[in-house]
């Protein structure tokens, strides 16, 4: 096995974040023959710069990096903090921008939040929707789903839904109607605690090369 010690280990989440991560990270030189999320190859190396990525299920991605397994992570902060995870949050990606909130059957909306108080509510954030109705004195029954969310409430499994709008066109297509913010979310480059101190060197210079591209990035459409 090869020492791991040698290599930066970054671990990029299949799905939506994929391409846009490998995409920021292949401008600052980091990049590896091969790399997609479709490969059925799991670690992609590049030799000469010393670099492993690891292609994981988006929720897998904090475990990796907390566990030392990847250094390096990148992922959506609503998977981060649903984790749990004890990692470092080094930047803020900027993409991948969305927004957590809790929606209703637009035909049997309620007067006020608290109405749906000991009501049942779809999600796949269970953690962060529990912190959101604790907040509110709410007492929930939380169905965990692992997709498409927006049925839970129009088959009669849950009177809501806690989940992730971008566009908003989920909502409109299922006649559901958003009632309370949650919380906004982007991804962000996580650290291994360790690793963060181990390959200070590395880790910290990728860090600054990203937020330079990043700068640029946002300067250049402020520009247009
Ligand atoms: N419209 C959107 N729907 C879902 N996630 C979005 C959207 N826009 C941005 N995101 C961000 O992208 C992240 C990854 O979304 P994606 O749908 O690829 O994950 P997933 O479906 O949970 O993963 P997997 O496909 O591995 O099960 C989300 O956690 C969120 O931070
Ligand atoms: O506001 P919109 O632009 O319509 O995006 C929001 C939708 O996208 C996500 O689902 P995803 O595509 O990840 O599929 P999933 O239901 O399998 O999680 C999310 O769970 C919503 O269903």
């Amino acid at each position: 096995m090869k020492n791991t010690m040698d290599y930066l280990t970054i671990a990029l989440p299949k799905g939506k974040l994929f391409s846009l991560s490998a995409d920021l990270l292949a401008k600052a030189g980091y990049t590896a023959e091969g790399l997609s999320d479709k490969s059925r190859k799991l670690v992609i190396a590049n030799e000469e710069k010393k670099i492993r990525f690891i292609v994981s299920k988006t929720a897998d991605v904090p475990t990796y990096v907390e566990y030392g397994a990847a250094d390096i992570g990148v992922i959506g902060k609503d998977v981060l903090l649903e984790s749990g995870k004890d990692v470092y949050e080094l930047l803020d990606l900027g993409f991948g921008r969305c927004h957590l909130m809790m929606a209703v059957p637009k035909a049997e909306k309620r007067a006020k939040l608290v109405d749906y108080d000991h009501t049942r509510v779809a999600t796949k954030f269970p953690h962060i929707a529990e912190q959101f109705f604790n907040k509110h004195g709410m007492q929930m029954e939380y169905i965990k789903l692992n997709g498409s969310i927006e049925l839970g409430p129009i088959v009669g499994l849950s009177e809501s839904i806690v989940d992730i709008v971008e566009t908003g066109t989920t909502l409109r297509e299922n006649d559901l109607e958003e009632i309370a913010y949650i919380l906004d979310a982007t991804a962000r480059l996580i650290v291994n605690r360790v690793s963060f101190k181990l390959k200070f060197d590395r880790i910290n210079q990728l860090t600054e090369e990203l937020r330079k591209i990043l700068e640029l990035e946002q300067q250049a459409k402020a520009g247009a």
